[in-house]
């Protein structure tokens, strides 16, 4: 993977100019503490970018403004794709009675298909199943989302991205508590969703999977150093 497709066979200019995802200026402050400052970042299509530093950089905050789930307060984000995030810790309430098909099977509501182009329910079913299967839960299909350990959730919230067919995968940590196969498993799943096309940014602290990326941002105390 380091040997990045784009990268072979494109300059980076190049890539910088077809970015999926363009950033520039961004700021973020909790209260009166400045987190963010000035970050520009390019998520190119159909490679992975690793998003790397020490602890309280600032990774999560930028992939929840670039996500959107944190409102700007300077710069811009220019993405005209459906973006998919998973969550560090995916949390649902132990009452809430979704098994883990009905999580994934949400990415098929999509409202940016309008409903005369929506495929039929059989086609929708199917399309669950293959991505359940892909990111290795289809044995876990019927158990209750609230009874999966956190990086099961994560694979479940990536599989709902794959329905839900988004060209942008945004991942905070994937690797996270996770044993060293699953790990590898799930670099296997985020290589593959950039060689089909889409473009992947994943929080990582995890040295394979930077060595792994095709392209690595550093942050460090907010700041954009690499
Ligand atoms: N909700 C919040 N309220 C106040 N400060 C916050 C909040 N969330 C994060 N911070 C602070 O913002 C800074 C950046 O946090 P962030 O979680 O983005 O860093 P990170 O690089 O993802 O860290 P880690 O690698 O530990 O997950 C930290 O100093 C953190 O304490």
């Amino acid at each position: 993977m380091k040997s990045g497709i784009i990268i072979k066979s494109g300059s980076v200019a190049a890539m910088t100019r077809h970015a999926a995802l363009r950033a520039r200026g961004l700021h973020f402050s909790f209260g009166d503490t400045a987190v963010l400052h000035d970050v520009d970042l390019d998520l190119p299509w159909g490679a992975v970018t690793a998003i790397a530093g020490p602890n309280g950089a600032g990774k999560s905050t930028l992939v929840e403004l670039l996500a959107g789930v944190l409102t700007l307060q300077g710069g811009t984000v220019d993405c005209g794709e459906d973006v998919a995030l998973v969550v560090q810790r995916p949390a649902v309430p132990d009452s809430l009675p979704v098994t883990v098909r009905d999580v994934v099977t949400m990415g098929t509501w999509s409202t940016r298909v309008s409903r005369r182009d929506r495929p039929g329910r059989a086609a929708r079913q199917s399309r669950v199943e293959e991505a359940l299967d892909r990111v290795g839960l289809a044995d876990l299909a019927s158990r209750p989302f609230a009874r999966l350990s956190g990086g099961q959730r994560q694979r479940v919230l990536l599989a709902q991205g794959i329905v839900r067919q988004a060209r942008v995968f945004l991942l905070d940590e994937p690797a996270a508590g996770l044993d060293a196969a699953s790990r590898e498993q799930t670099r296997l799943l985020l290589a593959t969703a950039a060689s089909d096309g889409a473009a992947v940014a994943c929080v990582t602290h995890d040295e394979v999977s930077i060595a792994a990326a095709d392209l690595v941002i550093r942050l460090d105390g907010g700041r954009r150093v690499g």
